[in-house]
């Protein structure tokens, strides 16, 4: 405040309070006595950035301001690069020319973006405004009238596994403390998973009541008939689709009119839709509502889920699978494993020695009854080992049920596609959830791998036995347990990103379908690759975090390897990537794999982008593009976008797909293209932006064009791969941290984001926000000095830079520790 306020009658201002006119700023002189003006100088040094005033005005040719003068300073901003640039200027006056006279100084900050016709179009819908909840308690007790949930399954009865929430809320403190300490062990294994899985609903609990909203004279919420199912209503729910809160199709919350007491109305979610929920109430709600009614709204956690993991806890101890999760060493050297002989679907797999034994070792069943894993970095083949074993089996075993799983549903679905390019689709089965949304099912499995998609409705228990092969997420094989399939149908396991699981989510498979003795289970994964995602850090302290693949890598010997080789009778660790330029696998190589990971991939096709006319060097394949775009945020949701950086990507995907095929460029279509966002506000934008460049290249099939965060791309690749990380500005950093979000100092994430393009990859941010954290700083000094950086001017020192700003206030004898306030003067000239 003290170094923006005017002082000693001088008033520095703009032609208008919003923008610039003609680039002028004016100082204005309204004192008694007259003022010299002897210095003025931007504090960071700005290369777009050029000022001029007719005088000249320096030190040693200092301006005379007499009382009622005004005197103007011209702004020139040139710049090629879209984005936004803030400097600081400092302006310096003496009331004489004596030398003891003492300096004073006047500091204004300015800002320039530079944008787009695109940027503009994608401008903030409505100002953001948070919307800020007051604590509030619901009404207890109430009569709850049920809604109507949307078509499909109902949960089927599951145990309720509510009695040691109360228990353990007490009790937390004497018994319960020593139990999480302890070690993890065959004998504390229900306990202590049901305790963890306790805490996890804790939190989850106290995450949820704070979007709760409440019906009084400032909050209250509204809802309006859907207009397409007039039997729902929708409720604005501002950060849903990102979990904040986190709600899935299927889920219940609670509305209660204004005025009406002791009655509550319970609507089912039908829908998720970006900001807003579309819900199923009972008619006796529909019947008297009328648009604009006021009501308050009561979040409710899922259990169902918590309760198939506390069941699968359960059944783990009752199903006796304490040699499949804690496997011991065999006690003498078992006989040699006869290994079958088998001719391989995928005949790349016959020249990669790992592979293809893992594939016999997993047919053999030789691991059995411990698990059979497959690690390894990235792109190194775990996924088609894990479905040509499946392929395999299917083809060899005749009494075989194989059950396949994945996290999350773009993984399974992978899983299903490759399965699906040999098996006859009539013996494959992929099982959806009821809260999978029906337009994310990719078309190839809508027409073939059970009808499923359709109507979430699954045909009876016995026709879902006769499929040889049944793909599902793990939580959704729940549903088989709970559908009565019994232990020992499935005789295979396979669990791929097996790493992103928490342990109890990877138990849902396994405890109730896997005979304890007889089945195989095979997990894949990479721990450095994204792991499992917990809310409770209590849960995370205990042990939650790591999953049941890197527990038994951790713990158990036969994973480790003994002589310096692991035995290939229990696991495999891949090493060779058949899926990136080496250029691109270079730091996470080194960042995360000690420099194992060998390039493996097809030459042509990993080169294919080297000779690319818009590379800035050519040969390597990598672009780190920097842009210092805004992190915005509109209406009351809370998820970021940053129009800069989608300009920037647009730019990219016109030049990639304008490119037609050349000497050693193939052409490239839409679904060869990647890209991987963090925050769902700018998927939707980035997706929005590819509409318009699909309509400007006339191309129809754009939407094949993968626009996803990082979790949907673990385990995708594409031949390239733009990623934009959004943030600009470091103050959202903890925002980031609390929701799980954020390419930031996330280091699974960045790894798993530069791992996914075969041949060309493309990254767009602020590089100055990035570099604060070592693994982007290590990334993007890599691409600068191998010539491959582009966009704004960046020194890649940010101490220095940070200095230069120190050190010219200081020279200034303005005092450092000045907190400086940011846009306290705001032009904006577009360009
Ligand atoms: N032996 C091989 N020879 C040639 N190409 C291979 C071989 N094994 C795998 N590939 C190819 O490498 C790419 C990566 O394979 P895959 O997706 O199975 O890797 P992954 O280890 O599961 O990767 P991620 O960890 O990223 O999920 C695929 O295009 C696959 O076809």
């Amino acid at each position: 405040a003290q170094f923006i306020s005017d002082k000693h009658g001088i008033s520095i201002t703009s032609n208008s309070d919003q923008h610039f006119q003609n680039g002028t700023l004016k100082l204005c002189v309204e004192g008694t006595a007259p003022v010299y003006f002897t210095y003025y100088t931007p504090l960071q040094w700005l290369k777009y950035l050029n000022l001029q005033d007719e005088h000249k005005v320096t030190k040693a040719n200092p301006l005379t301001l007499n009382p009622g003068d005004s005197y103007e300073i011209k702004v020139y901003f040139c710049c090629h690069w879209v984005g936004f640039y803030p400097a600081t200027l400092a302006f310096e006056f003496k009331p004489d020319l004596g030398p003891s006279s003492t300096s004073f100084h006047i500091v204004r900050f300015i800002e320039a973006q530079c944008m787009g016709s695109l940027g503009v179009e994608l401008a903030p819908v409505a100002p953001y405004k948070p919307r800020s909840l007051p604590a509030w308690t619901p009404e207890v007790n109430c009569k709850i009238v049920d809604g109507q949930p949307p078509e499909g399954p109902l949960p089927a009865v599951i145990g309720v596994y509510t009695y040691i929430v109360i228990n353990c809320f007490f009790c937390f403190g004497l018994f319960r403390r020593a139990l999480l300490e302890s070690p993890l062990s065959w004998e504390n294994y229900t306990e202590k998973m049901q305790l963890l899985l306790y805490l996890e609903e804790l939190q989850m609990e106290v995450d949820i009541k704070k979007y709760n909203i409440p019906n009084n004279d400032k909050e209250y919420a509204t809802m309006v008939r859907d207009p397409v199912n007039k039997k729902l209503l929708v409720l604005e729910v501002p950060g849903v689709s990102e979990n904040r809160p986190s709600v899935l199709r299927g889920d219940k919350l609670l509305v209660c009119p204004i005025g009406e007491k002791g009655v509550k109305y319970c609507g089912y979610v039908h829908s998720v839709q970006l900001d807003s929920v579309k819900l199923g109430f009972s008619s006796k709600l529909l019947d008297s509502f009328i648009d604009g009614m006021k009501f308050s709204v009561e979040f409710t956690v899922n259990r169902l889920t918590l309760r198939l993991q506390h069941r699968a806890a359960e059944l783990a101890a009752t199903k006796r699978l304490g040699k499949v999760l804690f496997p011991a060493a065999p006690a003498y050297v078992s006989q040699q494993i006869e290994l079958p002989n088998l001719r391989l679907f995928d005949s790349k797999l016959e020249g990669n020695k790992e592979q293809s034994q893992a594939v016999q070792h997993i047919v053999a069943g030789s691991s059995k009854p411990a698990p059979y894993l497959v690690f390894g970095p990235p792109g190194t083949g775990k996924t088609v080992t894990l479905v040509e074993a499946i392929k395999q089996i299917e083809k060899t075993q005749a009494s075989c049920h194989i059950l396949a799983c994945a996290p999350s549903n773009s993984a399974a679905d992978l899983l299903c596609q490759k399965i699906l390019d040999h098996v006859d689709d009539r013996k494959v089965y992929r099982m959806y959830a009821s809260s999978r949304d029906p337009n994310c099912v990719p078309e190839q499995l809508k027409v073939s791998a059970g009808c499923s998609w359709e109507c979430y409705t699954f045909p009876p228990k016995e026709e879902l036995m006769e499929y040889r092969i049944m793909v599902t997420t793990l939580l959704t094989a729940g549903r088989l347990v709970t559908g009565g399939i019994p232990a020992g149908h499935f005789t295979h396991v396979f669990v791929d990103e097996a790493g992103h699981a928490v342990e109890t989510e990877c138990l849902v498979p396994l405890a109730g379908l896997l005979h304890a003795e007889t089945g195989q289970v095979v997990l894949a994964g990479d721990p450095k690759q994204l792991g499992p995602i917990l809310r409770s850090p209590f849960a995370l302290k205990y042990g939650m975090g790591v999953s049941l693949l890197e527990r038994m890598m951790n713990d158990f010997s036969l994973y480790q390897k003994d002589n310096d080789v692991f035995n290939n009778r229990y696991v495999t660790k891949l090493l060779r990537n058949y899926r990136s330029h080496p250029a691109i696998l270079k730091i996470p190589n080194e960042l995360f794999y000690d420099g194992e990971l060998q390039c493996h991939a097809d030459e042509i096709l990993r080169n294919s982008y080297c000779n690319w006319q818009y590379l800035k060097q050519r040969g390597f394949p990598l672009i780190f593009h920097g842009v210092t775009g805004l992190d915005e945020r509109e209406a009351s949701s809370p998820s970021f976008f940053n129009r800069a950086e989608v300009e920037v990507l647009m730019g990219y995907v016109t030049k990639l797909l304008q490119t037609h095929s050349k000497k050693g460029l193939g052409s490239i279509s839409p679904k060869d293209i990647g890209i991987i966002a963090p925050y769902r506000k700018q998927v939707l934008k980035i997706r929005k932006a590819l509409e318009k460049v699909g309509k400007d290249l006339k191309l129809k099939d754009m939407n094949a064009l993968k626009v996803g965060s990082v979790e949907e791309f673990q385990g995708q690749e594409r031949r390239v791969i733009l990623v934009s990380t959004v943030r600009s500005s470091p103050n959202y950093a903890e925002i980031d941290k609390k929701f799980s979000l954020g390419f930031v100092k996330n280091e699974k994430r960045f790894n798993v984001a530069v791992t996914r393009a075969k041949a060309l990859l493309i990254v767009v941010g602020n590089p100055r926000v990035l570099n604060t954290d070592p693994t982007w700083a290590h990334f993007i000094k890599y691409c600068s000095d191998e010539g491959g950086y582009d966009g704004i001017h960046f020194t890649g020192i940010l101490a220095e830079e940070d200095e230069d700003v120190v050190a010219r206030l200081a020279a200034l004898f303005i005092a450092i520790n000045v907190q400086v306030r940011k846009t306290q003067i705001s032009w904006k000239c577009q360009t």
